[in-house]
């Protein structure tokens, strides 16, 4: 069951002096079960394509196909209760939206909207509290009592314990040490990895080389290009006019003149892998 988008517009108020068109005419398929980035400069439109995943935001024009939903500029607000179980959407900061007296109970709140016993409302709450890396002891502590890296695991607990067949992030790791961030990132990878697709907005070139099978990019409401990373990150005056940047290792592999690359290194590894291709026999006996 794949994502269709077929000719989207989105007109921000219509028909006032405020008009201002957020889609325009954008179409795309997304194979299932993939890590997908959408990218663009600021304002380009991804928040706005992102709201369209589960109709917080309809079509003004055109329609979408998803997760069993075929969402039109008619479509009414009625019965989308189920696609929202099945599509979420994590807006930047989520920690903002924790609202419970305790952890659990905020984690708990999905499962039980959706029909879960107190039972197991608990134990799937329990369960992602440890695989977003937090402890059982904060279990019952206030989420204001939290750090802000924790407040934000709380939060994207509370999306993922539903278990979304497609999971949307908005800048899900923005403000996170390196660290958090990295674990962040990778928690979001086996997600994808066990079956769910996972669409990540982001401004970090490093992560949409290291974890995206296919990237969006959009530029003033219109998708502008749809490809693999390596196709992205390929054509350095391409990225220049759309104000987009390569990943720090294809950077750093420009520098090095002297070197041949065998391809185009996006990744830490690949760049290791190349230098020491480069360096091969230097050391030897
Ligand atoms: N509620 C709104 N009313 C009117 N115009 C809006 C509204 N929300 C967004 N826009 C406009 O629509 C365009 C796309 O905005 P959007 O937030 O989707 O961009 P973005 O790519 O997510 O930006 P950023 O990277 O800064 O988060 C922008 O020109 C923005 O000003």
């Amino acid at each position: 069951m794949s994502i269709k988008f077929e000719k989207v517009d989105y007109i921000y108020s219509p028909g006032t002096t405020m008009e201002k068109k957020g889609l325009d005419n954008v179409s795309f398929e997304l194979a299932d079960n993939k890590f997908i980035a959408l990218i663009g400069h600021t304002g380009s439109g991804k928040s706005t394509l992102m709201q369209h995943f589960n109709a917080l935001l309809k079509p003004s024009k055109g329609s979408i196909d998803i997760a069993g939903y075929h969402i039109t500029p008619q479509t009414s607000n009625k019965n989308l209760k189920e696609l929202r179980k099945r599509v979420s959407l994590v807006f930047q900061f989520p920690e903002a939206q924790l609202f419970e007296n305790t952890v659990l109970e905020d984690i708990e709140f999905g499962p039980k909207n959706f029909g879960a016993t107190e039972k197991e409302a608990k134990t799937k709450a329990l369960e992602w509290l440890s695989k977003v890396g937090l402890s059982e002891e904060i279990a019952t502590k206030s989420p204001f009592e939290l750090s802000g890296g924790q407040m934000r695991r709380v939060a994207i607990a509370g999306v993922m314990v539903n278990e979304p067949q497609v999971l949307c992030l908005d800048e899900p790791a923005a403000g996170l040490d390196p660290r958090s961030r990295k674990e962040m990132m990778k928690l979001f990878l086996n997600y994808q990895k066990v079956g769910h697709t996972v669409i990540l907005v982001t401004h970090n070139m490093d992560d949409v080389a290291e974890f995206a099978d296919d990237v969006l990019v959009m530029e003033h409401g219109q998708l502008i290009k749809h490809d693999k990373p390596e196709n992205i990150f390929k054509d350095k005056n391409w990225l220049e006019k759309h104000y987009l940047m390569e990943p720090t290792p294809s950077r750093f592999a420009s520098e090095l003149a002297n070197y041949n690359f065998a391809q185009n290194p996006l990744t830490l590894d690949q760049l290791v892998d190349g230098i020491k291709e480069n360096l091969k026999g230097e050391f030897d006996e």
